[in-house]
């Protein structure tokens, strides 16, 4: 178990690194008293989760208490983001750090079309449901979406989450839009000392010509969902305090 401790913001963060032959029971196990601990204020579940034992991982997401839940990942969390109510849980880190962005760069989501790529429980899902209640008019495209380069020529916000390197095309952008591109892929580089490098899901050089904001791959929505897994921290000890 490694132990780091950020003294100066006030949070310590316990990292659990479990073998990869623990089981459901024994992970259920420690998910619960890390429930019940009233020293631990947030509890997340990295995924996927690297085991040779079959885990049901949304029983996993689903079995930390709601309101220790700062990935924002369990049903009850993200029932209330499908039907608007973004106050009272805790929003998912990746979508809320694409909300963010976007609302930086002074763009306006209300009447927007914003066009979400990827439905994952972990991005894509979450995305189309936080920019519906921002009032943009979603449109949410996957693996089935015909003609796609047509709905992501329509789009005046694009969120892709689809981990496939360099699959939106710069032309297909139309002028002046909002690219976020949440996808991160390491891929083979020999010219790295490392031997890989990351890249997102959109072809960046091109599609930087046409867009009027777009995020990098690295250095765009990673950071920012750990400045939301920090935020939604925080916000869990307040709530905790308060219930005190
Ligand atoms: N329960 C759960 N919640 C998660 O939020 C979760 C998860 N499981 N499993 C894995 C993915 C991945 N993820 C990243 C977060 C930040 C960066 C990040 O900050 N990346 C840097 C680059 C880091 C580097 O250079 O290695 C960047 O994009 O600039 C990357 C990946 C959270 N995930």
């Amino acid at each position: 178990m490694k132990l780091k401790a950020a003294k100066n913001i006030g949070i310590i963060a316990k990292h659990i690194v479990l073998p990869s032959s623990t089981n459901e029971i024994e992970l259920l196990g420690i998910l619960s008293h890390l429930n019940l601990d009233p020293h631990v204020h947030g509890v997340i579940v990295q995924m996927p989760l690297d085991c040779v034992n079959s885990i049901n991982s949304n029983l996993i997401t689903d079995s930390v208490f709601p309101n220790k839940d700062v990935d924002g990942l369990n049903s009850r969390n993200q029932g209330k983001v499908a039907v608007g109510d973004l106050a009272t849980g805790f929003l998912p880190c990746t979508p809320s750090g694409c909300l963010e962005l976007v609302k930086r760069s002074g763009t306006k989501i209300e009447g927007s079309h914003t066009v979400v790529i990827g439905r994952s429980r972990i991005v894509g899902t979450p995305v189309s449901e936080l920019f519906k209640w921002h009032n943009a008019t979603v449109t949410t495209c996957h693996s089935k979406t015909k003609n796609l380069d047509e709905v992501v020529a329509n789009a005046d916000i694009l969120v892709v989450a689809i981990g496939q390197p360099n699959l939106i095309k710069g032309e297909w952008i139309k002028k002046g839009a909002v690219v976020i591109d949440c996808g991160i892929t390491s891929i083979p580089d020999a010219t790295r000392k490392s031997g890989s490098r990351l890249v997102g899901d959109v072809d960046f050089e091109q599609a930087r010509k046409r867009a009027s904001w777009i995020t990098p791959v690295p250095g765009g929505v990673g950071p920012m969902t750990v400045v939301m897994l920090m935020k939604n921290i925080v916000l869990a000890a307040v709530k905790a305090a308060r219930t005190l």
